[in-house]
């Protein structure tokens, strides 16, 4: 925590993200996706301390510190120029810091390459690039999974294992079907990324990092530019997710949406954290309505 931070957490209980949710008890539809994960709950997911992030005489972030729980659906939010998507660059291995660390679940990741983060079940979702846009969804789907062999290479050095590399290849797809019916594109499956409406888009990036299998996802304003239709579909699944035991991390503008749906919400204000605690304490804390909200929650 800053020295600027306002520590207004509490042990209030009740918020919208737990009636919005399914029970964590109640098995979803996510158990197809990945396998469920322990209870975590309670436990520190991430953990950044002290952050610092200079752009020549800009200091993007400075001295952020916070906590995300397992488990758990945060927001963090603040207004243009705050330093949260800089902050998920640090987190996430795109920039290095110049000071601070960055802790997934308890080990130190502080300025590891975006695919290491990968490797140790933190992902951010990505806008698909123009190379993707030329393929298909299905396509997009089998990228980004884990663990996956160059199939050629196999079997020009070890033809005996042709085996099972089909097997590997039948996993894959079962897989990406799994997450394609989870996301409820199936029907897409064959259309060129590039033709996507913006939901459909956010979908195939949420599904191509849960092919990651990771177990917490950063989302960079999901919901800009979905249709009501869609974002209630992804909000949806987030919570499914959520109560399968992944932890999410959301960066948002449309502060409705964060309160009913987060039951953690951290204010960065100019680099640092200005307050942070369940999303009633976060709108009527007055250093955020006043320093940074201007009174519109
Ligand atoms: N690559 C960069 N080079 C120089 N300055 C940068 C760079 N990235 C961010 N900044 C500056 O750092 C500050 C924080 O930017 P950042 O994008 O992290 O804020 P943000 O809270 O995500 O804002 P927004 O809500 O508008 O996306 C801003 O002043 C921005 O201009």
């Amino acid at each position: 925590m800053s020295d600027t931070s306002t520590d207004i957490q509490s042990t209030e209980t009740g918020t919208a993200a737990d009636t919005a949710g399914t029970s964590s008890d109640a098995p979803t539809d996510a158990d197809a996706v990945a396998p469920s994960t322990a209870d975590r709950t309670g436990e520190i997911e991430l953990a950044v301390d002290g952050l610092v992030k200079r752009f020549g005489g800009i200091t993007a972030v400075d001295g952020a510190s916070f906590e995300v729980e397992a488990g758990s659906i945060t927001g963090l939010i603040g207004p243009n120029g705050a330093g949260k998507s800089t902050t998920f660059h640090c987190i996430t291995g795109i920039h290095q810091p110049d000071a601070g660390t960055v802790a997934f679940q308890g080990q130190d990741i502080t300025g590891i390459a975006p695919y290491q983060c990968a490797d140790y079940g933190l992902v951010r979702t990505f806008q698909i690039a123009r190379e993707m846009a030329n393929m298909t969804v299905l396509e997009n789907l089998m990228l980004p999974a884990k663990h996956q062999q160059g199939e050629a290479l196999w079997r020009s050095v070890m033809p005996l294992a042709r085996r099972e590399v089909e097997e590997q290849e039948r996993e894959l797809l079962e897989r990406v079907w799994d997450t394609l019916e989870f996301f409820e594109i199936e029907h897409i499956a064959e259309e060129k990324a590039g033709t996507l409406s913006g939901g459909q888009r956010k979908l195939l990036e949420m599904a191509r990092a849960l092919m990651t299998e990771p177990e917490m996802l950063l989302l960079d304003e999901p919901f800009a530019g979905v249709n009501p239709t869609l974002e209630q579909k992804l909000l949806e699944h987030i919570h499914e997710l959520r109560a399968d035991g992944y932890t999410f991390l959301i960066v948002e503008h449309d502060m409705d949406l964060i309160m009913e749906h987060c039951e953690h919400v951290i204010v960065m204000h100019q680099g640092s954290v200005l307050a942070e605690g369940v999303p009633g304490q976060v709108t009527s804390n007055e250093q955020v309505i006043e320093a940074y909200l201007g009174g519109e929650v």
